[in-house]
């Protein structure tokens, strides 16, 4: 459930200007709460013990490399109040509390993670189980928002946009990294063979099959490049720019409020 709004920034609506200062704090969300997201959490908690392990083996590290640039390109900075949507394991709110650091504020497997590091700054992150349809969160909360592998597993993008733009200041940036629904018929292929003949087979021997057979679903229904843009003009954010990763196979849409 929903923390109350009470518990992350006060009454919904926006911050009085004099507190909109560099504040400190740090926030990871994931889950979700209707029929299909419920049915679409319940997939990723299936996935959870696996869920880095495959990662790792599937991108062959790639898929770290692309977490990092997506946290760079948000530009947290040290200080910075952060948000981390979707949050799943944690892999996107750990990089973003070395951003912000000591001062800057997936879930039972993130919150085990949390206690397995070493870092300080770690300890700033708050794990928060709610909704990206419905953020409990005020108005103008946070310096940057990551979404990781997130926008293409929610139930309904375009909200998930408004609630991404409501709890951005004015300025301040979501970076929102995901698969590429490529306009290349090369790189579609390219992306569709290793999905079939590598991704679904290796989630296979875990007894994931359905699981990653969801996964190649998404990405034929998720929004291209131009769509991605467009989808965050749409929400209200002044500058949308989609960037292409990993040749082609991932990309990172860049929105600014
Ligand atoms: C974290 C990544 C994708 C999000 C994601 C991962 C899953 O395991 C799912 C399972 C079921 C439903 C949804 C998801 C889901 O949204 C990216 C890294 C993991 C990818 C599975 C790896 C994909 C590899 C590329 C297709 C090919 C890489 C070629 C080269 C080695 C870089
Ligand atoms: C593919 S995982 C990505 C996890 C992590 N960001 C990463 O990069 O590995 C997608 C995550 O989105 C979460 N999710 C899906 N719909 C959601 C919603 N409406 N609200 C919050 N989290 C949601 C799922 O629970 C899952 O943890």
């Amino acid at each position: 459930g929903h923390p109350s709004r009470r518990d992350f920034g006060g009454p919904r609506g926006a911050r009085p200007a004099a507190r909109r200062r560099r504040r400190r704090g740090f926030a990871a969300v994931s889950c979700g709460s209707s029929s299909a997201a419920d049915e679409r959490q319940a997939l990723f908690s299936r996935i959870a013990p696996v869920y880095d392990h495959v990662h790792d083996v599937l991108s062959l590290g790639q898929h770290r490399t692309w977490k990092r640039i997506c946290v760079s390109w948000s530009r947290a900075r040290r200080g910075d109040r952060v948000l981390d949507l979707c949050c799943g394991s944690g892999d996107l709110a750990f990089l973003l509390s070395q951003k912000v650091g000591l001062d800057g504020q997936q879930l039972q497997t993130a919150a085990s993670r949390q206690d397995q590091r070493w870092k300080p700054c770690y300890k700033n992150i708050k794990w928060i189980e709610g909704d990206a349809l419905d953020l409990p969160f005020t108005d103008c909360y946070f310096d940057a928002v990551t979404v990781g592998y997130g926008l293409r597993n929610v139930v309904d993008k375009p909200k998930a946009m408004r609630e991404i733009l409501r709890v951005l200041k004015p300025g301040s940036r979501a970076s929102i990294l995901d698969f590429n629904k490529s306009s290349s018929l090369f790189t579609t292929s390219l992306q569709s063979w290793m999905i079939d003949n590598v991704v679904v087979p290796l989630a296979s021997g875990y007894g994931l099959t359905e699981e990653y057979k969801y996964l190649k679903s998404s990405i034929l229904h998720y929004l291209t490049e131009k769509e991605l843009e467009e989808l965050a003009k749409e929400a209200g954010f002044s500058a949308a720019k989609h960037y292409e990763l990993g040749g082609g196979l991932m990309g990172d849409l860049v929105a600014t409020r």
